[in-house]
């Protein structure tokens, strides 16, 4: 039985807004290790999130992601036991440059290896949703490794509908802003800022309001590159950041078929190769995997009421999932914001109060019978931003480099940072993992483009097929 016993304390690495991390040393095999220690009963949302992504750390497997180890709960701590990166996260190797400008192949390096990370975590239809360098860590062999599963995301209970994820104000997509749904290509916006950063030390959009921000983000206005740097990698970034998703490309056309993917491809180690191609033999989804995320589940209190309620409210929202009736993008692109931004003088948030964002279709804990249309296919009233904006300004824009997320309706209209200046220095979000049933199967490349957040919840079946077996 795995606890704290099996390691020793070597120190102190950080704080996170769920407890601290800690590098230990295990007795029985001598390696380092990081141990995360939540505490278990401040927060019940807060401790659902941590005990998710124990679970969706588990399943990742990838030479580009932080690899998981165990988690047990000892005493009020649930404990996150994962691979130790010694070389730190990417944004502390950044400031550590100075001026000095990364070289090409160093660039390369990296950005082929967190694409494949994030792709295989895309191929299992998980969004990371808070993609940024402080979240991507450097291994002892300078190997890049995807981190920090507390974002990772399903919508899949009344409780995730309540809220709007909004990440990290810095790296979030302008669709995000539009109050559209997550997606796959949000991830790639992401990848693209830290793209950015990695060729040039700064954030491709800085600003000195949330107002600017967001109308930076949202216009995709970022100051081109240093033209000594490849023609490809210009191109690349031009269109990560283009502003419509489905004009960006996915994880899979990056390494496959851009114009890029030679370049990246030839940085990619032979092992990041190979596990690809073995994931593309195994599927999506694998029996052992499942059975392991089922163990870790029962071994301890993981199994307790509350994933029960998830399992649940998942079931719920997965009945009318049908194929034919997915979310679509509107055919237009952001106009209707950007008119708005540009125009807007920040109004109070009384005055937005008639125009709250209201998502028709959700599951909502308190709203009646939906009508049958709506309940088939979620449709998004876009609404304009300034509510968002005036309670934005009230924070101070260092806070942009935080998670955020945003209550729809109540009277916490945000939860975290903003609301709390004084307390938790971020607010991790509402965590669930987004794996989509019908998709596990194998695709075709036409199809690898576009996925976003809607009632996925085939692990949860997984596993609960697993304990009706046992
Ligand atoms: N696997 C790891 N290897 C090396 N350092 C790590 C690892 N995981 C986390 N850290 C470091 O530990 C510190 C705390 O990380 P943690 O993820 O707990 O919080 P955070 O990312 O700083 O904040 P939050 O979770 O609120 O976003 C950070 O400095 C991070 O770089």
């Amino acid at each position: 039985m795995c606890s704290m016993e099996t390691y020793t304390l070597l120190r102190v690495i950080g704080e996170g807004s769920f407890g601290r991390a800690l590098l230990v040393h295990c007795k029985s095999n001598q390696e380092k290790y990081v141990v995360k220690e939540i505490q278990l009963p401040k927060n019940q949302s807060k401790l659902e999130i941590s005990r998710r992504e124990a679970i969706l750390l588990s399943r990742m497997k990838h030479p580009n992601i932080v690899a998981f180890r165990e988690a047990f709960e000892a005493d009020d701590l649930l404990c996150i036991v994962m691979e130790y990166c010694s070389g730190g996260d990417l944004l502390q190797r950044i400031q550590q440059q100075k001026n000095t400008q990364f070289c090409i192949d160093d660039i390369l390096r990296w950005f082929a290896q967190m694409c494949a990370g994030a792709k295989h975590i895309h191929d299992k239809r998980v969004l990371h949703r808070d993609l940024k360098s402080k979240n991507i860590f450097l291994a002892e062999n300078g190997t890049v490794k995807l981190g920090d599963f507390g974002s990772a995301c399903i919508l899949n209970s009344s409780k995730a509908y309540a809220h709007t994820y909004v990440g990290t104000p810095y790296y979030v997509a302008p669709e995000i802003w539009d109050n559209k749904p997550y997606n796959n290509k949000s991830d790639v916006w992401s990848l693209g800022c830290v793209l950015y950063e990695l060729c040039t030390l700064r954030h491709p959009f800085q600003a000195s309001s949330w107002k600017s921000l967001i109308l930076k983000v949202c216009r995709g206005a970022y100051p081109p590159l240093p033209s000594h740097l490849p023609y490809e990698l210009q191109y690349l970034v031009k269109q990560m950041f283009r502003t419509n998703p489905k004009d960006r490309p996915s994880l899979h056309t990056i390494l496959t078929s851009h114009r890029v993917s030679k370049l990246l491809r030839s940085h990619l180690p032979s092992e990041v190769i190979e596990t690809e191609e073995q994931g593309r033999r195994m599927g999506r989804w694998n029996i052992e995997e499942g059975k392991k995320v089922a163990n870790l589940l029962g071994e301890k209190s993981l199994i307790k009421l509350s994933t029960f309620e998830g399992m649940e409210s998942a079931e719920g929202h997965c009945e009318n999932r049908e194929p034919g009736h997915r979310k679509q993008w509107a055919a237009a692109p952001s106009d209707t914001v950007l008119q708005m931004l540009a125009n807007a003088s920040l109004v109070s948030s009384d005055s937005m109060a008639s125009t709250s964002q209201t998502l028709i279709g959700s599951a909502h804990a308190n709203v009646p019978e939906e009508p049958e249309e709506s309940r088939q296919r979620r449709q998004w009233v876009r609404d304009p931003p300034e509510r968002l904006l005036s309670l934005l300004e009230k924070a101070r824009l260092s806070r942009a480099f935080s998670t955020f997320l945003i209550n729809r309706g109540g009277d916490d209209l945000l939860v975290g940072p903003l609301s709390q200046p004084q307390g938790d220095d971020t607010d991790g979000p509402e965590l669930e993992v987004a794996v989509d049933e019908d998709r596990l199967e194998p695709r075709s490349d036409d199809e690898d483009t576009d996925f976003e957040e809607e009632s996925p919840c085939d692990w949860i079946d997984e596993v609960e097929k697993m304990f009706s077996e046992h």
